[in-house]
């Protein structure tokens, strides 16, 4: 089981920063989708100069054009490269093309996927390396998470890798770690707190 980071809140030097705090104990740092929005891909360069020995996830939640977008973020350094599980088919399918080309990996995010069991099943089926339930801000204000969406896709997919995100903290790990994903994502639970290194320390334990 990884543990990726997430940065979200951050601008180029702060997520370095932060990384260089907490980088013992994180396998992967994503790149998240508000740091692209603001920096663009060289946020992703920069992460993967400043710690060539960890792995890069850009969060770009493709939506079309996925052969191009994963180019991009692969020629930036991204390891990883997110795509919308509520894409089209053929998106996915150009995405995963290109990822194999360059030896990058597809982490297909199921965010907004209203029939989670049916999609995550089809979209097991175009070769995407691993499929994410996600809560996303905006539901985690309301008091959602993905515990439950997280035994679904564990239930049903059948050759990708699994990932859980959104809204995990120390307390809840526990509860995401018996479920046994691939990788557990954190971005607030980490970053949000005023001891980094200790909890992203604690949580390593956890999922070791
Ligand atoms: O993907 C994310 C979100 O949509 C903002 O882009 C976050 O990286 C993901 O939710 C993990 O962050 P936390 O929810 O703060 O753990």
């Amino acid at each position: 089981m990884k543990l990726q980071l997430a940065l979200d809140l951050v601008n180029i030097p702060e997520g370095i920063e932060l990384v260089e705090e907490v980088k013992e104990f994180v396998d992967i740092v994503e790149i998240g989708t508000p740091v692209v929005i603001n920096e663009g891909l060289r946020a992703v360069k920069a992460m993967k100069d400043a710690f060539p020995e960890l792995e890069v996830l850009a969060d770009l939640k493709v939506m079309d054009a996925g052969g191009y977008e994963v180019l991009k973020a692969s020629e930036a350094g991204a390891d990883y490269i997110t795509v919308l599980g509520v894409s089209e088919d053929e998106t996915i399918r150009g995405a995963v093309e290109e990822a194999k080309r360059h030896q990058k990996k597809i982490l297909v995010d199921m965010i907004g996927v209203k029939d989670l069991e049916t999609r995550a099943k089809e979209v097991d089926t175009l070769g995407v390396d691993y499929i994410c339930v996600h809560t996303g801000y905006d539901l985690q204000a309301v008091g959602q998470n993905s515990f439950e969406d997280l035994k679904t896709i564990k239930r049903v997919v059948k050759t990708a890798k699994t990932a859980v995100a959104g809204g995990i903290k120390l307390e809840t790990l526990p509860e995401v770690v018996a479920a046994e994903p691939d990788i557990v994502i954190v971005g607030g639970g980490i970053t949000g707190q005023t001891d980094k290194r200790l909890v992203a320390g604690k949580m390593k334990e956890l999922i070791q």
